[in-house]
């Protein structure tokens, strides 16, 4: 799509490859290596089908934390600290390193550490490298997409952590929020909903925090991985930084993204839970790939960003407004040769995409007088150089022109002729007359553009709401299919149960005839006991209740039997009973979501009427536009020299972009106008709850009070000031 563009903002993802070492497994199945890597540090050759890729950085199995970090990741973290978004995801199979490069097996551990912990310090390294008229505040949040159907209470999880119901987007410092919602709008973007956002004054705060959220994850064991993540993992830092003399304002925004692993089920031995895990991992990432593929295909008109959260909240990364690194994360095993061939085929094709980035600067008041002035010392410089040339041409002998109307005369050029009054009247009143009928149009103009907006208003809340109306449609689906799932437990424990009554029926069916039988052949055979008087126990030779009656234990069992029958009887009913509820319910929400699907599609002709009048309004503002400049034009060419200044002026632009209106705020890619930190994102209509912690202004002059050992950490590129 956008990678013939001459946009000057343009730039390609970066996308580097690691290998890991072979694992224990992969040795024991034969150990035999598929890849061989390039002298050039950037291409990877796969002899079993002939085939070479390449890539910004191919990092072999020895390469190291720092070497990965300082290439792949570095220079997007100093691109956030000039105010630029910037993300970095690690992407491949189950237990090829994803996690061991993104956080590494310790983050405290200063060599092993991954990109997230070693991002801190250079954030921390960067401010404390800041002028002092330079304040900052940091904010943190993480977050895991986690499979939206299975529910996870059978989960094997890092600690005994409590779930219900079902989960989208889950926060990690507050786990309780575990269905947030994504939102859109012209300022922020694309972002997470009343997501917990803390702010952190220090390298320790987040390394806290980053312990909080890595011990609410996802991870369970497979056949491939001990400590597999069965989530997607979004780790977001959000730099707002102030210059305190002329009062602008930069965010940058940066996501850092462990994805979950994509696995072949046979291999992982992945069933029940981790099945459905796996299904849902895997059909999140293959939609990754769609938009990845829409992308970069000229043909493609629609990016697929809506078809899972994954792709929507990677929406700014991939094609939008960001620095992009990927990192492909591969075994170099024959063993996994095949998924290694699909990642890098992933990470080739994801090279192709190109996004445009800007700085997310939002100019203070203060700052635009200081231009102003720049502008108008630069026009007082300008002026002193044209009387200078003026002096010069009269010292010449050259006349110098007094405007820039007709005087301007070469030496040697004929007289202008003089002009006629009664013909110089009838231009004045024709030009006053195009300047009263431009001023009208002008006025219709405005009133247009104020209708319009008024328009793009209304199409934007009703977008609002239709997206409302769809989450909430998922969410009864959602509900509705998890009803179904119990009404057919509960449709099976009853079959059960009848086969357990009928059996046991039977069974005293059985009793009933052997114990009848029995009586009668007694009856018929021997004396009754009273005939035969009192029996002597055998043991004790005492008389005993059970020696005078034989059939007493039978007819014990009979009755214990006749009391099961009674409460299967009993639990039966209840059961039928639930049933029938539960039949009334799932009815109840059949209604529901024809209720809802009738809204949406209210809502949609809405939506669809909406945009018609308003295309019908933007051709009328263009015609009156094309108006005013053809009017304007004439006036040039009638030879008035002032009063059509207006007339002059470039038509607006206005550019409907993905059903809504881009203003010019956000084409300059600007953050949150207001530029207030809030503790809680949320969407317009939600309240922001408060912070875990009050915000921070760190300034870039306080490094004398820092820790020493940052001072190790690799140089850093300094802000654009
Ligand atoms: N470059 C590497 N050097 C040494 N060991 C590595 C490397 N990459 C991965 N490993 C080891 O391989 C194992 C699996 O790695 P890791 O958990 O990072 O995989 P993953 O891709 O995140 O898996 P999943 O998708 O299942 O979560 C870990 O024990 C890890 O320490």
């Amino acid at each position: 799509m956008a990678f013939d563009g001459q946009d000057p903002h343009e730039e390609s993802i970066k996308v580097c490859c690691r290998f890991r070492p072979q694992n224990q497994l992969e040795k024991d199945q034969s150990g035999k290596i598929c890849i061989t890597l390039g002298d050039d540090i950037t291409s990877v050759y796969v002899p079993n089908i002939d085939s070479s890729f390449v890539f910004d950085r191919v990092f072999g199995s020895e390469a190291s934390q720092k070497e990965v970090y300082d290439y792949a990741a570095k220079p997007i973290i100093n691109g956030v600290l000039r105010g630029f978004n910037g993300t970095v995801f690690a992407y491949g199979q189950t237990a090829s390193g994803k996690t061991h490069t993104m956080e590494g097996p310790d983050i405290e551990d200063e060599v092993q550490m991954g990109v997230i912990p070693r991002m801190v310090w250079s954030i921390f390294d960067g401010i404390d490298h800041a002028a002092d008229y330079i304040e900052f505040v940091v904010k943190v949040a993480i977050v895991e997409i986690y499979n939206e159907r299975a529910t996870r209470k059978h989960l094997r999880l890092s600690h005994p952590c409590v779930f219900s119901g079902t989960a989208g987007i889950r926060d990690l410092l507050d786990p309780k929020k575990d269905n947030l919602k994504i939102h859109e709008d012209k300022a922020r973007g694309v972002f997470i909903g009343g997501v917990t956002e803390t702010y952190v004054g220090s390298e320790q705060e987040i390394f806290d925090i980053m312990k909080t959220g890595k011990y609410n994850r996802a991870v369970a064991e497979t056949n491939l991985n001990e400590h597999s993540s069965r989530s997607h993992l979004i780790f977001m830092l959000t730099i707002e930084q102030k210059n305190l003399h002329d009062r602008s304002l930069k965010v940058g925004k940066l996501h850092l993204v462990d994805l979950a692993g994509s696995e072949k089920v046979g291999k992982t031995g992945a069933t029940g839970d981790r099945l459905d895990e796996a299904k849902n991992i895997n059909r999140s990432l293959s939609a990754l790939g769609n938009v990845i593929n829409a992308l970069t295909d000229r043909k493609s008109t629609h990016v697929p960003y809506r078809d899972s959260k994954l792709s929507r909240v990677l929406q700014e990364s991939l094609g939008g407004n960001a620095k992009t690194s990927l990192i492909i994360t591969c075994s170099p095993s024959y063993y996994n040769e095949q998924e290694t061939i699909s990642t890098l085929r992933f990470g080739q094709r994801a090279k192709m995409i190109k996004n445009v980035v800007k700085v997310n600067h939002e100019r203070s008041v203060e700052e635009l007088k200081m231009l102003l002035q720049r502008r108008d010392q630069a026009l007082g410089d300008l002026r002193g150089r044209v009387s200078l040339l003026e002096q010069l041409l009269r010292s010449n002998g050259i006349p110098v022109p007094e405007d820039e109307g007709p005087s301007l005369a070469l030496p040697g050029a004929a007289p202008p002729a003089p002009v006629d009054e009664a013909e110089k009247t009838e231009y004045e009143d024709q030009l006053q007359d195009v300047i009263d009928k431009l001023k009208e149009k002008s006025d219709q103009l405005a009133e247009a553009n104020k209708e319009k907006d008024e328009l793009a208003k209304q199409l934007h809340k009703a977008e609002g709401r239709a997206e409302v109306l769809e989450e909430e449609a998922v969410n009864a689906k959602q509900e509705f299919e998890r009803m179904e799932y119990d009404k057919t437990e509960q449709v099976s424990e009853l079959e059960k149960l009848r086969h357990e009554k009928t059996a046991l029926q039977q069974e005293l069916e059985d009793l009933s005839k052997t114990y009848q039988n029995m009586i009668q052949a007694s009856a018929a055979s021997t004396p009754t006991n009273r005939e035969k008087g009192p029996v002597v126990c055998s043991r004790c030779r005492a008389s005993c209740a059970e020696d005078r009656d034989p059939d007493r234990p039978l007819k014990k069992k009979v009755s214990q039997l006749d009391k099961n029958l009674e409460q299967l009887t009993v639990m039966y009913h209840k059961l039928v009973a639930q049933n029938s509820g539960l039949k009334v319910e799932v009815t109840e929400s059949d209604k529901k979501i024809q209720r809802k699907d009738q809204r949406i599609q209210q809502l949609e002709r809405n939506l669809r009427e909406a945009k018609q009048k308003y295309e019908k309004l933007l051709t009328q503002c263009a015609n009156l536009t094309a108006m005013i400049d053809v009017r304007g034009r004439k006036n040039c060419v009638c030879g008035a020299s002032g009063g059509n200044a207006q007339a002059r002026r470039a038509p607006t632009i206005v550019r409907p972009l993905r059903g809504g209106l881009v203003s010019a705020r956000s084409e300059t890619g600007l953050g949150d106008p207001s530029g207030t930190p809030k503790a809680t994102s949320g969407s317009p209509s939600e309240p922001a709850s408060s912070p875990t912690s009050s915000p921070l202004s760190l300034r870039g002059g306080t490094k004398t009070s820092r820790d020493n050992t940052r001072a190790k950490t690799a140089p850093y590129d300094p802000p654009l000031r």
